[in-house]
């Protein structure tokens, strides 16, 4: 029976066809599985700028090198000394960077200034000093193509409770510049391919948390943005809802669809981002790629002895090495002048039977923290002097 609310070309082209496919990024219940829409189906509008979507590339989550659209600004942003003041209050305090990146996460602790960036970057909250582009486009003068050409999942809800899911989305498509039967078209679209097909006509107020995330990122990709900023966007999601949230978005990266993930939580951007950018109290902490900020200087191992931890991690400090007890394991750091060669001899001379030898990466969330450390001392110093 066909849908009436439905427009016609919306049926003409079916949300689901079974030919596709791809993997669905969702599973939440079985009416989600009516992911993909269709086979041609793609986050674009599909009147001037619309092309078939790519196929699925054999290993969906393999990273992939820079890939635009024609046209498409290979800088993704370039800031020169952004300042944003809140009466006097300095929340941005002179930004520069320029950055080319797939997907970014913009890390920091709370009160760092990230929702104020994003702001400003959208064009929605004026800058007091300095100068900004987004994939080319210029601030303040083309405040309204960067809207257009960007998507934005705030952090906070922003809906009417009783507006149903496809006239919210449909709605934002509107405010985005599309006509309203595109529109209208595209809500069904977006909302299917969130997850949210079978509850497109319930109102929004009575929507679960994950239910509500999913309605706020659909109506930040309604219109086609070729940049997405998510703010917070697994916020109290439980860990089966940001498991999907996060598949979700790696898929409309997958679409060619650059990403900019707002987040407290490192191990979501270690598994989105390519790059991220760090504020504290205001100031860029740090800007560059991922695997950058995850390289160590000094390696570190972790090491497991059968019942002799203590004599071994005598061993190693009278060797020169610098130890200490992790839980049941030694985490023993290497300087540039040692090697892990080195480790294991020295186990090897004095009989020590080695059960547990791990050469551990550095988290993000480790080199987030070194680097808050240093940002912070250099703040101190700076005051005392
Ligand atoms: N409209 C406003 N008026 C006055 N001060 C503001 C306003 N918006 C933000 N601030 C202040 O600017 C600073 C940066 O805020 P912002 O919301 O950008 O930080 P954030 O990094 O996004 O924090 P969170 O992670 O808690 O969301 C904070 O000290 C905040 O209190």
């Amino acid at each position: 029976m066909p849908d009436p609310q439905v427009p016609e070309e919306a049926l003409q082209q079916p949300p689901h066809s079974p030919a596709k496919p791809t993997t669905p990024p969702v599973r939440s219940s079985p009416s989600s599985l009516a992911w993909p829409p269709s086979s041609s189906w793609c986050l674009w509008p599909s009147s001037a700028t619309c092309s078939p979507a790519k196929s699925a590339s054999p290993n969906p989550k393999a990273p992939r090198a820079l890939d635009h659209r024609p046209g498409d600004h290979p800088v993704l942003f370039r800031l020169d000394n952004v300042q944003k003041d809140y009466r006097g209050f300095a929340a941005l305090k002179g930004i520069s960077f320029e950055l080319e990146s797939n997907a970014v996460g913009l890390l920091g602790p709370n009160g760092a200034g990230k929702s104020t960036l994003i702001k400003a970057l959208l064009g929605l909250i004026p800058i007091n000093g300095g100068s900004a582009e987004v994939l080319g486009m210029r601030l303040p003068h083309d405040a309204r193509a960067i809207r257009r050409a960007v998507g934005y999942m705030p952090e906070n809800d922003c809906y009417l409770p009783y507006m149903t899911a496809v006239d919210y989305v449909s709605f934002n498509g509107q405010l985005c510049g599309l006509p309203k039967s595109e529109a209208f078209r595209r809500a069904h679209e977006v909302l299917y391919y969130v997850g949210l097909g079978e509850a497109r006509y319930r109102q929004l107020g009575g929507f679960s948390t994950g239910m509500k995330q999913r309605a706020k990122l659909a109506q930040a990709l309604v219109h086609g943005p070729r940049l997405l900023f998510l703010d917070e966007p697994t916020n109290g999601l439980d860990p089966k809802g940001r498991d999907e949230m996060l598949e979700l978005i790696e898929d409309v990266r997958e679409r060619d669809v650059r990403v900019v993930l707002s987040t407290h939580l490192l191990p979501d951007v270690e598994k989105i981002c390519d790059s991220v950018v760090m504020l504290n109290q205001g100031a860029l902490v740090h800007v560059g790629s991922l695997a950058e900020l995850q390289k160590s200087d000094d390696p570190v191992i972790e090491v497991g002895t059968r019942d002799e931890n203590e004599r071994f991690a005598q061993l190693l400090t009278e060797a020169g090495f610098s130890v200490e007890q992790a839980g049941m394991h030694l985490k023993v750091r290497l300087s540039s002048a040692q090697s892990a060669d080195e480790l294991v001899r020295l186990a090897v001379e004095h009989k020590v039977q080695l059960r547990h030898f791990l050469p551990q990466r550095l988290t993000l969330e480790t080199a987030f923290l070194a680097l808050l450390d240093q940002e912070n001392s250099r703040a101190r110093t700076e005051l005392g002097a």
